[in-house]
C-alpha cells in the first residue's frame, strides 16, 4: 500500500537522493582514476621453458646484454629451489620463503614445496609490483626467472596471479625457451610447440619463442617446419608410429599459432641472437599495447558497466525505501550534512590503511636492500 506524502517531504527526499548519488559518483571517479595506473615501461619479460632448456643461463645472458647496451633492468627470481644463480637478483623469492622449511612444515615433496612456496610468495605480490612501480621511470626491463618445472608456474593459481598482476600494470611478454638440440626430432618439436601454444592461450600475452643452444644446433630446421607444414610432414614421414600420425594432423592446427608468435634463435653461452631477441620483445610490447591492453581495458569497462548497473539498482532500492519511510531521513541527513566530517573520516581511514601496509611489509621487501640489489645488477 502506498504511503501518503506531502510535497515538501517529497522534495526533500529527491534532493537528499541526488546528493547521495553525487557523493557516490565522486567516490567512484576517484576509485577509477587510482586503478588506471598502467605504465608503458618497464617491459616485463617472463622466461619459461622445460627443465634444462637453459632459462637461467639465458636470463644471465639477458642481464649481461642489457648492461652492455646501457639498458636498465631489474631481475626477479621466482624459483625457490635454485641453489645458486649466476646473476644477482633484485627480488628473490628465496629471501621471503624458505623452500625446505615449507617442505618440512607442510610435509610436502619437492614439487609440492616449490608450488606452496610460490603460492605463499604470490600473497605478497602486490608489494613486488609496487616496488617495481616506484622504480618504473628508471627501468627498461624486468627479467623474471621461473621454477625449473614449467607446470609449477604455468598451471598454478599463483603463476596466473603473478602473470596477471604484471600484465595489468606493465606491458608483459612471455618468452618460451626451447632446447633446440633436443627438438630436432619432429615429435619432440611438436610436444614443445603444443606446450608453448597452451601457454599463449592461457596467458593471452604476446609470446616469443627463443630457440636456445644454437651454438650446438642451428634452429633453421624449426623455422622451416613452422613456415611450411609440408616440410614438417615430410620430416615425420620416416616415423610410422601412432604419435607421428597425431603430429601430422596437429601440424595443420598449429599453423595458426605459428603466425601469432615471434621466433628467434639464441645462444645463452655465446650470446648470439640477442639483438634479434630484444627486437622481438619490443615488437611484442607494442603488440601488447595494441591488443592485450585494449582487451584488458574492454574487460575492465564491462566490469565497470556491471558495477554501474548494480549501483543503479541499489539506488533505486534506496529511493523506494526512503519513500516508504515517508521522508524519515535521519540516517541520510547525518552523512550528507556533515560531509566534511565524513571526508575527514575517510582520509583517516586511508591513513590507517597505509600504516597497516607498512607494518605488514616489515618482513617482506626492504627497499634499502632493493637499492643495494639494483646496484648489484649494474656492477
Ligand atoms: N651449449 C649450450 N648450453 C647451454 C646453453 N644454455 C644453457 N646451456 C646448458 O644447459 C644446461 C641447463 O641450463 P640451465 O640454465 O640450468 O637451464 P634451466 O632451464 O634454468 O634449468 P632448470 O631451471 O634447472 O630447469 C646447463 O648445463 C647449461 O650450461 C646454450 O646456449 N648453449
Amino acid at each position: 500500500m502506498d504511503h501518503p506524502m506531502d510535497s515538501s517531504a517529497d522534495e526533500n527526499i529527491v534532493e537528499e537522493s541526488h546528493k547521495l548519488v553525487d557523493s557516490l559518483d565522486k567516490l567512484r571517479v576517484s576509485a577509477a582514476s587510482s586503478s588506471s595506473n598502467f605504465k608503458k615501461k618497464p617491459v616485463i619479460i617472463i622466461v619459461v621453458g622445460m627443465a634444462g632448456s637453459g632459462k637461467t643461463s639465458f636470463l644471465h645472458r639477458l642481464v649481461c646484454h642489457t648492461f652492455d647496451a646501457n639498458k636498465r633492468g631489474y631481475v626477479l627470481n621466482l624459483d625457490p629451489a635454485v641453489m645458486s644463480l649466476p646473476f644477482g637478483a633484485n627480488i628473490d623469492i628465496r629471501d621471503t620463503v624458505k623452500y625446505k622449511e615449507v617442505m618440512k612444515q607442510y610435509n610436502l615433496g619437492p614439487n609440492g614445496g616449490i608450488m606452496t612456496s610460490l603460492n605463499l610468495f604470490a600473497t605478497k605480490f602486490d608489494e613486488v609490483v609496487s616496488v617495481i612501480e616506484k622504480r618504473a621511470d628508471q627501468l627498461d626491463y624486468v627479467l623474471v626467472d621461473t621454477p625449473g618445472q614449467i607446470e609449477i608456474f604455468t598451471w598454478s593459481a599463483s603463476g596466473a596471479i603473478i602473470t596477471e598482476a604484471f600484465a595489468s600494470t606493465f606491458p608483459t611478454v612471455v618468452t618460451y625457451v626451447v632446447d633446440t638440440p633436443r627438438s630436432t626430432s619432429p615429435i619432440t618439436f611438436m610436444s614443445n610447440m603444443l606446450y608453448a601454444c597452451s601457454i599463449l592461450y592461457k596467458t593471452r600475452l604476446p609470446l616469443v619463442l627463443a630457440f636456445n643452444k644454437t651454438d650446438v644446433a642451428d634452429h633453421k630446421f624449426a623455422l622451416e617446419w613452422m613456415e611450411d607444414f609440408e616440410v614438417f610432414q615430410a620430416a615425420i614421414q620416416s616415423d610410422n608410429s601412432y604419435t607421428s600420425t597425431l603430429a601430422n594432423s596437429l601440424s595443420l592446427s598449429l599453423y595458426e599459432f605459428y603466425r601469432n608468435i615471434r621466433s628467434v634463435g639464441v645462444s645463452a653461452i655465446t650470446g648470439a641472437g640477442m639483438d634479434d631477441f630484444f627486437k622481438a620483445i619490443e615488437a611484442s610490447a607494442d603488440e601488447y599495447m595494441e591488443t592485450y591492453k585494449a582487451d584488458l581495458d574492454k574487460r575492465k569497462a564491462e566490469k565497470e558497466q556491471l558495477e554501474e548497473e548494480r549501483r543503479e539498482k541499489e539506488m533505486e532500492k534506496l529511493r523506494k525505501d526512503m519513500e516508504s519511510s515517508q521522508g524519515g531521513t535521519v540516517v541520510l541527513n547525518t552523512g550528507l550534512k556533515d560531509k566534511d566530517a565524513a571526508e575527514k573520516m575517510m582520509v583517516e581511514e586511508e591513513d590507517d590503511e597505509d600504516f597497516k601496509i607498512e607494518e605488514d611489509s616489515d618482513d617482506a621487501i626492504d627497499e634499502d636492500e632493493e637499492d643495494e640489489e639494483m646496484n648489484r645488477f649494474y656492477v
